[in-house]
């Protein structure tokens, strides 16, 4: 017991019973299992999740209905801040030397008042004119997505707490009026299968904490096995959440957890839809190293403004 190494999976693991009873026997086995994933593949899916397929639906439709809008409207949805509104079809490079990615997207994150200036990561949303597309279409399920995925993540930060020997409430600070966005994707078909340069989405790792990925039945996205530089199918199943480490969770947990490279290629021939759900935390939470080492504190907001500068230079 304990003394295998623990191998490279990406288990679908059935949430419900610790919904039901985080402190029941069977829910320790839940823990237990998302551990194993979460210092190996850094990637599990979650069943028995709780938000209903309706919801879940909606969203989807809400991605179909804004993307289907003429090109001249969806520019307009285009923000001058990052992070929200529309994103055009090849405005990412994720991985260098790739072509643009193939993808279009859309960023909401919460509601916020309306003020003369805003701080980073917490801009104004951007919203269909009601002409184009009503609020209940779109606006108001993808709200209220938002909010249930919030509460979802808080609960998934339980059990990776538990699985760091954490008290179960370790995270809950960090969970606290957290920098949560919702991204809908729509990743056209490839139309050149043997383009070894033309990706969904090139190979990257997730910045924050954990993403909760929500995808439709085409399959697409690969994650990076290490040891054998294979790239592994993340089989799609649209009852389950694909849940993985970011790398802000990664540098916190020293490494244990691990915020592992992926990417997507949609080779199905038909458009993918896909919403990842970004969980990063409170902007003012100072992350201190889980293994009380004296390594330098920094918070939220000073490691996401880092990791973006890396990235794009912005910010
Ligand atoms: O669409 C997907 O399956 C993954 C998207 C993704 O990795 C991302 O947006 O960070
Ligand atoms: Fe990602």
């Amino acid at each position: 017991m304990g003394s295998q190494p623990v191998q490279f999976s990406i288990p679908t693991v059935d949430l419900s019973t610790y919904l039901r009873d985080p402190e029941a026997e069977q829910a320790n086995e839940i823990v237990s299992a998302i551990r194993d994933a979460c210092i190996t593949s850094g990637f599990f899916q979650i069943t028995g999740h709780g938000i209903s397929t309706e919801l879940q639906d909606a969203v989807f439709k809400s991605a179909e209905v804004v993307f289907k809008l003429p090109v001249e409207e969806k520019i307009k949805l285009q923000s001058a801040t990052d992070g929200r509104g529309y994103e055009v079809i090849g405005a990412q490079t994720l991985e260098v030397g790739m072509k643009a990615d193939l993808n279009e997207s859309y960023y909401v994150g919460p509601e916020v008042a309306v003020k003369e200036s805003y701080r980073n990561f917490q801009y104004p949303n951007v919203w269909p004119s009601t002409d184009l597309i009503s609020e209940s279409e779109f606006k108001e399920p993808v709200l209220e997505y938002r909010e249930q995925m919030c509460a979802l993540a808080n609960i998934l930060m339980r059990c990776l707490a538990k699985g760091l020997g954490l008290d179960q409430h370790f995270f809950d600070g960090f969970c606290k009026d957290p920098i949560a966005n919702v991204r809908l994707l729509h990743y056209p078909p490839q139309p050149n299968l043997d383009d070894p340069k033309q990706l969904g989405a090139g190979a990257h790792t997730d910045f924050g904490a954990i993403t909760l990925l929500m995808q439709d039945d085409m399959g697409g996205l690969q994650v990076r096995k290490q040891d054998t530089a294979e790239w592994i199918d993340v089989k799609p199943n649209r009852d389950a959440y694909v849940v993985n480490i970011g790398d802000m969770m990664q540098k916190w947990t020293k490494g244990e957890y691990n915020s592992n490279v992926h990417r997507v290629i949609n080779r199905s021939g038909k458009e993918r839809y896909s919403v990842p759900f970004f969980f990063d935390g409170n902007l003012d939470y100072v992350l201190r190293p889980l293994d009380g080492s004296e390594d330098v504190e920094y918070t939220v907001e000073e490691f996401m403004k880092e990791r973006f500068q890396k990235a794009y230079g912005t910010k």
